[in-house]
């Protein structure tokens, strides 16, 4: 039992809406919710700004080419809200390069790309051998492959974006509270989530944990097939700096189907660390958040070093710096946006599957939208919960 004292230490305060989790999905989610005028609470384990989930780092890739049309057609409103940003906070965030996607022209995935870029009148070009070896001449293109660039492709700069979106969802009132572990979570028509720190409760709470989600998510019940990756962010350096700089023209790659690799390889022009060009596979091994420096599986560094000997001769075959970071990764490796399936008060947007970054202004607005129980903007047939209902244990 608590004496009043006590009970009046350990509530910390009632809110709309809760959101735990302040990496992109979160901040930009919470940033959705302040200009909803809803009183919102943004919580976070570490000390802001931290490196260990999913959304730390300078760079994210933008895109609209995609293999399934839902995603593009976000994209048309993402480009408009991550602009808006810019102008409210007067911040640089995107740096348009194109990107330029490769693969056997046979290949099922690079049609599925090059058919969804056309369907929704993507701006593209269309780079013959010729013109490639002009164009990008310190890159292979091989006998049999094709070459598009969606031109309204580029890099967001990442970091910055974390601080833009928590920095203007504050000076709208809202509250984040750092260092500040959500360790249990209790469901009712108002939620109280309790913190080493005390209780707070809300109308709604919005889990947006990455990595940490399943533990989360263990406190309501739930349990969704999600899995966590360790992905190697390397670095290789230019032989000659410059060759494939921002400033140079270089675009954003993105290598479908390349020899010996079963995902997909991407790239960014050197533009963070100069001389330096980011360059990653879309997969890495299983891990747990708290212990991902304990995962140390090579097999994806030595695809990429294979990749960059026959593809990029103008970089060193090894990475001169490997930094890491996680994807949670769903069966079909699409979004998870939804009402938790029991408490329709809990809103979950996780299972972002390394490639969330880009969507985090209309990921923030849907879980926004269903947080006050308004009609979603867009189709979430997609991202339903429901769609893993064979894989799921619950105890619902
Ligand atoms: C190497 C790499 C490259 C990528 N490249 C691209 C790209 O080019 N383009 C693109 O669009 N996407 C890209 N992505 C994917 C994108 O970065 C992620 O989809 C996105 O960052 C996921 O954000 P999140 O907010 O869901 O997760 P996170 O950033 O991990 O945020 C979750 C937050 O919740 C907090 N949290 C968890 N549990 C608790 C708790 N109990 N209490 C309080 N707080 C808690 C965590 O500490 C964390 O800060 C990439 C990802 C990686 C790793
Ligand atoms: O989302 C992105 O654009 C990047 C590149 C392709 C694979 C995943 N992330």
């Amino acid at each position: 039992m608590h004496s009043p004292e006590q009970e009046t230490m350990a509530l910390q305060g009632d809110y709309d809406c809760i959101v735990v989790g302040a990496g992109v999905q979160g901040s930009f989610t919470a940033y959705q919710l302040a200009k909803n005028n809803q009183k919102t609470l943004l919580l976070e384990q570490f000390l802001l700004p931290h490196s260990r989930g999913s959304s730390h780092g300078q760079t994210r890739i933008i895109r609209k080419a995609y293999e399934q049309d839902f995603y593009t057609v976000m994209m048309e409103e993402c480009y408009q809200l991550w602009a808006q940003l810019e102008m409210e906070t007067n911040t640089t965030l995107f740096r348009r390069t194109g990107i330029l996607v490769k693969g056997p022209e046979d290949d099922k995935d690079f049609q599925l790309f090059t058919d969804t870029l056309r369907r929704n009148r993507v701006p593209t070009e269309t780079l013959t051998h010729d013109e490639f070896s002009r164009r990008l001449p310190h890159m292979v293109m091989m006998r049999g492959e094709g070459a598009r660039i969606d031109t309204t492709a580029g890099v967001l700069y990442a970091d910055r974006a974390l601080r833009a979106a928590q920095g203007y969802f504050q000076s709208l009132g809202g509250v984040i509270k750092d260092g500040v572990k959500v360790l249990n979570i209790q469901p009712g028509s108002t939620v109280t989530v309790t913190t080493a720190a005390g209780e707070y409760r809300a109308k709604s709470l919005i889990i947006t944990a990455g990595p940490w989600a399943s533990t989360l998510l263990s406190h309501t019940g739930l349990q969704l097939p999600l899995t966590v990756v360790k992905i190697n962010v390397c670095y290789w350096r230019e032989k000659v700096p410059g060759t494939y700089g921002v400033d140079t023209g270089f675009p954003c790659f993105l290598q479908i189907a390349s020899e010996g690799a079963e995902y997909h390889i991407y790239g960014l022009p050197s533009n963070e660390y100069p001389g330096l060009v980011k360059i990653c596979y879309h997969m890495g091994s299983d891990t747990e958040p708290d212990r991902r420096d304990r995962q140390k599986d090579q097999t994806d560094i030595r695809i990429l070093s294979r990749f960059v000997s026959l593809y990029l001769p103008g970089l060193e075959p090894e990475p001169a710096l490997v930094e890491s970071c996680m994807y949670t990764v769903t069966p079909d490796h699409h979004f998870v946006l939804d009402q938790h399936p029991s408490h329709r008060n809990i809103i979950i947007g996780v299972g972002f599957s390394g490639h969330g970054f880009k969507f985090a202004p209309v990921v923030g607005k849907l879980l926004c939208e269903l947080s006050l129980g308004k009609v979603p903007s867009y189709d979430l047939s997609p991202f339903r919960i429901q769609r893993f209902l064979s894989q799921m244990k619950s105890s619902l």
